[in-house]
């Protein structure tokens, strides 16, 4: 078809155009069709009567250039490189201001001629109300990026043109410029504009976030990313605070953040409710990791983000608070600080267990099973006053009932047939000075309950069948992966011995929630032999994994990998069989920042739960196909405790397994 039949066909389409995205066989994108329908209701421009472009006068264009300064000269570098990657596939790059006015151009001018007579020119006007329907002028009016290819143009002079353009909006979302790619000539279909669509989207991403970081550069900035590898080189969202931690401008991908987690009644935002931590954390980012960066969790979610800090220049005030916060800093405690690398949740922990290690306080740690609560106690002990005295850890769950009460209490000469004749010193007596640590506390029968809670109020222990009181000092730490609220709700559990432990509460996340996994696995690795390395398909299969047995079955598999790698390199081969079948948790490998919530929570999101275990234990019995020896290995439990913990969770074998 000869180019004036064309254009006669495509005025008739738009003649007949009434709304309907429904062209012929071919469907109209919705922004084009909304675009006809301005260009024909509002601006009414008639197809039938072809616009020549038009050029603004040299005046005109040095004012449209003055109102875009600043942007020009951050836009500069990012427009040239836009260009060459595209100049060889025939693309010319405008850039226009937000009228649509062309205020800088880039093209091969051996086209000269072909590109005036279409508009493709410096202080080309491309606004929708002059050019009609066109990638600029619908950009402007839609605010989103879009490729408006050959006839989606209003105008049929315009028929042979693919233009592909996206926004670049200033810090607080008004729009500043528009940034275009466009060719003369293109394939018919517009699927081969989608690479030009993603290509140019990115480059006005990179223009907008070098604009806000030169506007706030006297301002401390937060650039986070979902990804610690990626977020010093692209860091997504951008946010300039104030020295109090308010956030006073984002960039995009920021305020999108924002507007799903604003705090419904509040009028600004503080980063540090924002990602549920202390405004210290974040200034002190720079001098307190070894990266730079640091891991925080999104309030009321499980998402992780890394954060790295970019210093104001010449901001004397912000240097002597930085000064100030930095003289508070924490003090290092090397058995505590060697349990996490960087993790929100467990840097929370450690940082409270710092703080109580010197105190006489009873402690309770909440962790689902094999997060490491025993490792923390002995840490606590380790590092505090009484190091030098015993510590004795008590599983209140694997001693059989019938024994708990001799072996805690200890027993006087003569009192069981059997029994040793001196009698014997029970484990609370022999922690005496030091730290006593009372693992699944919450599985203690409860007349024992009653006894312990008169040991700890009255700092003396009574031996079964003596009649003289022991004095004892002791510190108790009690560890257990059940809600004991529930258990005191249920009447399991006694609410006043639960405020006697209840000093204070170190939570443990699950190792599935850990931002420092790699970290954990390298360490362990170490441990278990220093000569062999995890290749990093291996690697990848491992921080993929769910964990129900968390770290303890980590440090089984690794054993294991170990045992059975015959070199000094552990595959994704030498894994247990669950790594090969294994799906990755997609909500935790693919976070999408998008499904925040739309209120900020600042409820903790991990405490364990036996509704947590209960479906932790459920998957692993399932994806084992009920083998319980297989599940208490992974778990590196028992069996007996496999089907004790079954019987708690009420969870029974289908028949037909
Ligand atoms: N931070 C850590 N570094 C190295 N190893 C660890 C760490 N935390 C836990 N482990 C290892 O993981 C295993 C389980 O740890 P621990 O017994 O402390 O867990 P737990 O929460 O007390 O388990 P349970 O609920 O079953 O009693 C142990 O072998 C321990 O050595």
């Amino acid at each position: 078809m000869s180019n004036m039949s064309q254009q006669r066909r495509h005025i008739e389409t738009i003649l007949s155009y009434g709304g309907h995205q429904a062209i012929g066989n071919s469907t109209l994108p919705e922004l084009i069709g909304r675009s006809w329908q301005r260009c024909l209701n509002e601006y009414g421009l008639d197809p039938s009567r072809p616009r020549p472009a038009r050029i603004v006068t040299q005046q005109t264009l040095l004012e449209h250039q003055d109102s875009v300064d600043e942007l020009l000269n951050v836009a500069r570098a990012g427009v040239e490189q836009l260009f060459t990657q595209v100049a060889s596939l025939g693309y010319v790059l405008l850039l226009s201001d937000y009228r649509g006015i062309t205020v800088q151009f880039l093209g091969n001018t051996k086209d000269d001629e072909r590109l005036h007579k279409a508009g493709l020119y410096l202080g080309a006007d491309w606004s929708e109300q002059y050019a009609g329907t066109c990638a600029v002028g619908t950009c402007i009016q839609e605010q989103q990026a879009l490729t408006c290819h050959r006839t989606n143009h209003f105008d049929s002079s315009h028929i042979n043109l693919t233009c592909t353009a996206a926004p670049i909006k200033d810090p607080f979302g008004q729009l500043l410029a528009v940034l275009d790619i466009s060719a003369l000539d293109s394939p018919r279909t517009s699927d081969s504009q989608n690479f030009a669509l993603h290509l140019t989207q990115l480059y006005a991403r990179l223009i907008e976030d070098a604009y806000f970081l030169r506007r706030y550069r006297h301002s401390l900035i937060f650039k986070c990313d979902q990804s610690r590898e990626l977020v010093q080189v692209n860091g997504q969202l951008l946010f300039a605070l104030d020295e109090q931690g308010q956030v006073l401008a984002a960039n995009t991908a920021g305020r999108d953040l924002l507007s799903q987690c604003q705090v419904i009644g509040q009028p600004s935002i503080s980063l540090p409710n924002l990602l549920e931590c202390q405004w210290r954390d974040i200034l002190s980012i720079t001098y307190e990791s070894k990266d730079g960066i640091r891991a925080f969790r999104l309030a009321g979610t499980q998402q992780t983000l890394f954060g790295m800090l970019i210093e104001p220049t010449l901001n004397v005030s912000y240097q002597r608070h930085l000064s100030n916060v930095l003289a508070n800093q924490e003090e290092p405690v090397s058995e505590l600080d060697c349990l996490c690398a960087d993790d929100p949740a467990m840097r929370k922990t450690i940082s409270l267990a710092k703080r109580l290690r010197h105190r006489d306080m009873n402690l309770l740690i909440l962790g689902d099973t094999g997060t490491g609560k025993e490792v923390l106690a002995q840490a606590i002990h380790t590092s505090s006053q009484r190091s030098e005295e015993p510590f004795v850890a008590v599983n209140c769950a694997a001693i059989p009932e019938s024994l708990i009460e001799s072996e805690l209490f200890g027993y006087a000469p003569g009192t069981f047939t059997g029994g040793r004749a001196k009698g014997a010193k029970g484990l609370i007596q022999q922690a005496h000075g030091g730290t006593l640590f009372l693992d699944e506390i919450g599985d203690m029968p409860l007349h024992l309950q009653t006894r312990l809670l008169r040991v700890l109020a009255e700092g003396q222990v009574l031996p079964l069948g003596a009649v003289q009181p022991v004095n004892i000092d002791i510190r108790v730490l009690a560890a257990t992966h059940c809600d004991l609220s529930q258990r005191i709700a249920d009447g399991h559990f006694r609410e006043d011995l639960f405020y006697r432990l209840n000093g204070a509460t170190l939570k443990l996340p699950t190792l599935n929630a850990r931002a420092d996994k790699q970290y954990l696995i390298q360490i362990l690795l170490k441990k278990i032999n220093p000569s062999v390395r995890l290749r990093a398909d291996a690697m990848s299969a491992l921080l993929a994994y769910s964990w129900p047995g968390n770290i303890r079955q980590l440090k089984n598999t690794l054993t294991f990998a170990e045992a059975i790698c015959t070199s000094d390199e552990i595959t994704v081969q030498h894994l247990p069989e669950e790594f090969m079948n294994h799906h990755p948790h997609t909500e935790v490998s693919h976070l999408s920042l998008r499904t925040t919530p739309s209120v900020i929570s600042t409820a903790m999101q991990d405490r364990p739960s036996d509704s947590s275990e209960c479906a932790s234990l459920l998957e692993l019995l399932q994806q084992q196909r009920w083998n319980v020896s297989a599940v208490a290995r992974i778990l590196g439990i028992s069996r007996p405790t496999v089907y004790r913990r079954m019987a708690k969770q009420h969870i029974v074998q289908p028949k037909n397994w």
